[in-house]
């Protein structure tokens, strides 16, 4: 639980905007949706998708790394990763395992099979969309695992998508949705004053040494 007194005292340090931000940002996060991508080999294209999830609200992103471990591109998630949660695991099972125990479907994202258009989607259920690889595709264990296969209608002679370009097609689209349904899907306060304590952290250069002081007071 977050300690709202030093939470309150930390706030000082923020310049008005700063504050502002936080609280405009905050209201828009949602878990009601996450993503997943799975050993994604190029860094640019997680750090896109992450980048994107920033920006349409998604607060937790899961990367799969069961034989690809380089590490996220700083530069080209322009420092998103500051603001959205890394859940890492090393195999699929244990990402799945996971997501189902917190109540998401899985929806596997595909240019091939066509269970469900963008556009049918339904976003009253909580679910995390699975990304795959760029030329491979998602793995067999993530196609046999999936609630519902999602695919972006397509009309030209490419055979798929970017993956960070369909990331963002869909996110963007369920998100728009999502905020004009009746369905529950903000950060409860709780959440939202973690996150706060959080980013704070990550924002105040002298951090530990304000928190000492507070303590001490
Ligand atoms: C470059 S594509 C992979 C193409 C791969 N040859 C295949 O068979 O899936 C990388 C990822 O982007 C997503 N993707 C690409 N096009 C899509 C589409 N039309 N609908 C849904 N997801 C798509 C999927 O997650 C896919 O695994």
């Amino acid at each position: 639980m977050v300690d709202l007194k030093l939470l309150e005292y930390l706030e000082t340090y923020l310049t008005e905007n700063r504050r502002q931000r936080f609280d405009k940002v905050l209201s828009q996060r949602t878990k009601h949706f996450t993503i997943a991508t799975e050993d994604v080999y190029q860094l640019h294209n997680t750090s896109a998708v992450i980048r994107s999830c920033d920006v349409f609200g998604i607060q937790e992103v899961n990367i799969i790394e069961e034989t690809n471990t380089k590490r996220i591109d700083r530069e080209i998630a322009m420092g998103a990763q500051k603001w959205v949660d890394l859940n890492r695991y090393h195999s699929v099972k244990d990402s799945i395992k996971d997501l189902k125990q917190k109540g998401y479907q899985i929806v596997a994202t595909t240019p091939h099979t066509k269970d469900c258009l963008l556009h049918e989607f339904d976003i009253t259920q909580k679910a995390c969309f699975f990304f795959g690889r760029e030329t491979e595709g998602l793995s067999q264990e993530v196609l046999d695992e999936a609630d519902c296969f999602l695919k972006i209608p397509m009309s030209g002679f490419t055979e798929s998508l970017n993956i960070s370009v369909s990331a963002a097609i869909i996110l963007q689209h369920v998100t728009t949705k999502l905020r004009l349904s009746d369905v529950s899907w903000q950060l409860s306060i709780e959440e939202q004053q973690e996150k706060r304590l959080d980013w704070i952290k990550k924002t105040i250069k002298s951090y530990d040494e304000i928190v000492t002081c507070f303590y001490k007071k």
